[in-house]
């Protein structure tokens, strides 16, 4: 149904991924294994038709080229897309965000049938069908997500690290779920950290590594792989067996993942809160105490919550003591460190916030 053929992209001179193919068949749940910045996200979105870098090579539904397509057509085409994150409408109710997911003609014609698969499939999601989707816990949120891209009545649903912040109860529901979407004649292209749980309802799957196909294989030869073990299910380390090849690749064990993005550092989600709170004003208040040796922090930044105003509403102020009043070059200084301080408030805050969707979950075991 879904074949990706020799496809390459480059990021400017970042090639991330290189002669890349797979398949995907008509009810078939395929697992994409790799570390990461392994090529993964890259990987879903070139099949979007959603990737910024330059894509070469040939995607395939049912036979129909649809490489360079609009991400409007290939959902049109039949090929949903459930990105990292979720990405649904916060200010829009569940219902409403289902609704939006039938945007197609072919959608629309089936809409009431495949509403009502959803809601049977995410009990949940019918109880609280007129609430808020921002509101909704983690786990909630990514029930819409994919109940809203099954609304695009797709052949080939793709979800990228769906279960990222899930209790392991909310993993598992949603691992049986995604079977029985594929069991009802969808095709599942999963790109997955949790490979025991993924590959335990997987048909196939793909180990990636540095842009590359490293392995592939069944789901339960890879489940069985020491070198998959090894690498993705927190065994020790043993050599692979020969035949297939298979990869070592470094991914972390599950429990102690770490998300690198582009351009930016490792970090552990569980820390994402301290950066985005009191240890940016104390390092201001450090950076400034060093330029003059005479700030001090207005007051502490506090820890954002869940539910918190938005990150605009709050603010840092550096208050110079009396004599760096008096100086007004100091003052300029005070100035831009204040600013500084807000952009680095507000990108750490909506990091935090983003933080607060995924570690919720952790309390939401219902
Ligand atoms: N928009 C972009 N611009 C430049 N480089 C990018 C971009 N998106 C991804 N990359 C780079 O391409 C490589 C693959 O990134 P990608 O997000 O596909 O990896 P991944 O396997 O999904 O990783 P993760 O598991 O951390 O999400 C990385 O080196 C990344 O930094």
């Amino acid at each position: 149904m879904l074949d990706v053929g020799n496809v390459s992209v480059s990021y400017g001179m970042h090639r991330a991924l290189s002669e890349v193919s797979i398949a995907v068949g008509q009810k078939e749940i395929v697992v994409i294994l790799g570390a990461n910045g392994a090529g993964k996200s890259t990987l879903l979105k070139s099949i979007a038709g959603m990737c910024e870098g330059s894509v070469a090579g040939r995607i395939a539904l049912d036979g129909e080229d649809i490489t360079t397509l609009e991400p409007h057509d290939i959902v049109d085409r039949g090929v949903a897309f459930v990105p990292e994150g979720r990405g649904i409408f916060g200010d829009l109710t569940v219902a409403e965000n289902l609704l939006l997911g039938a945007y197609s003609q072919r959608a629309r014609e089936r809409q009431d049938a495949n509403l009502s698969w959803i809601y049977s499939l995410f009990p949940k999601l019918t109880e609280r069908r007129n609430q808020v989707a921002r509101t909704m816990s983690g786990g909630e949120q990514q029930m819409v997500a994919i109940g809203r891209a099954m609304m695009a009545d797709p052949k080939i649903l793709m979800l990228d690290e769906p279960s990222l912040g899930l209790s392991p109860l909310l993993c598992k529901e949603l691992f049986q779920s995604l079977a029985h979407i594929s069991d009802a004649g969808m095709g599942v292209l999963l790109v997955e950290q949790n490979a025991k749980q993924s590959l335990a309802i997987a048909d196939r799957g793909y180990l990636i590594e540095n842009g590359e196909i490293t392995g592939s294989g069944d789901a339960a030869s890879l489940l069985n792989d020491p070198a998959v073990q090894a690498a993705y299910l927190g065994a020790g380390s043993t050599k692979p067996p020969g035949g297939r090849q298979t990869s070592t690749p470094t991914a972390p064990a599950a429990s102690e993942k770490h998300f690198i993005r582009p351009g930016g550092a490792t970090h552990n989600p569980a820390n994402t809160d301290a950066l985005a709170g009191e240890s940016i004003t104390s390092m201001i208040s450090r950076a400034a105490g060093s330029a003059q040796g005479r700030y001090t922090a207005a007051r502490p930044v506090s820890k954002p919550s869940t539910g918190q105003p938005p990150a605009a509403s709050r603010s840092v102020s550096i208050a110079p003591d009396a004599s760096a009043k008096r100086d007004p070059e100091v003052a300029r200084i005070i100035a831009e460190i204040e600013q500084a301080a807000r952009t680095a408030m507000s990108g750490g805050a909506n990091a935090a916030d983003r933080n607060s969707h995924r570690t919720e979950d952790d309390h939401d075991g219902s």
